[in-house]
């Protein structure tokens, strides 16, 4: 077992961030660098629930889509070494970081012209649907920002920083978190 297995201890890995942040993307590699196992809550609620997240909007509305996110993210948090990528608004629920907290949170956090770039032909969020992309995300991010803050780790991405990149510096800064006294690692034995 590495050294960064011997620190996790089987911890679970939450990533969240606005919508096009990389969680998804990110959370897939990380875990393959850990031996972990990646889940999507997004992936798991539409598995579930037989339906996309636009239906269940379209459906049954933004209350009970959060209700199934948290119901997801519960089961989630009773397993171990797992890596997942959580939606961009779980945050938003008090109970979600009950749940959270059972793991290390990691926010990342990219500005919001790499989201725009990223998100511009995207058509499978629907709360960025009929509306002014660029400034439904820079509302969304002032609402939450506070909320992502509360991450244990805040990576502020660069433009062009590769997702492979991206996971290598959550690796690098974990025991920075597990281990507050110790610097980011940059060579994992
Ligand atoms: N570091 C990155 N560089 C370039 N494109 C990225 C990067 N991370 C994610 N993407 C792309 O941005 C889009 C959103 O990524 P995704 O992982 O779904 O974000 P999230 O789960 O945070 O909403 C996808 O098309 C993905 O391929
Ligand atoms: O920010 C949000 O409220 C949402 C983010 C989405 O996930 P991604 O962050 O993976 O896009 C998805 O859960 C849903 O569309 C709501
Ligand atoms: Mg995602």
């Amino acid at each position: 077992m590495n050294l960064m297995n011997q620190l996790l201890k089987g911890v679970n890995l939450y990533l969240v961030g606005m919508m096009g942040a990389g969680k998804t993307t990110v959370g897939r590699l990380l875990a393959k660098e850990l031996g972990y196992h990646f889940f999507d809550t997004d992936m798991l609620i539409e598995q579930s629930q037989k339906k996309s997240i636009n239906e269940i909007f379209a459906e049954t509305g933004e209350a009970a889509f959060r209700d199934i996110e948290t119901a997801v993210l519960a089961e989630l948090s009773s397993c171990v070494r797992l890596a997942i990528a959580t939606g961009g608004g779980i945050v938003l629920q008090r109970k979600n970081w009950s749940y959270l907290r059972h793991g290390l949170v990691v926010w990342l956090d990219a500005p919001v012209e790499v989201l725009y770039s990223r998100l511009q032909n995207d058509a499978t969020r629907p709360l960025l649907r009929e509306t002014d992309l660029k400034v439904k995300l820079q509302s969304l991010l002032e609402q939450r920002q506070a909320l992502y803050a509360q991450a244990d780790l805040h990576l502020t991405l660069q433009p062009g920083e590769t997702p492979e990149q991206i996971t290598a510096r959550v690796i690098a800064e974990i025991p920075t978190v597990l281990c507050p006294e110790r610097r980011p690692v940059t060579e994992l034995n």
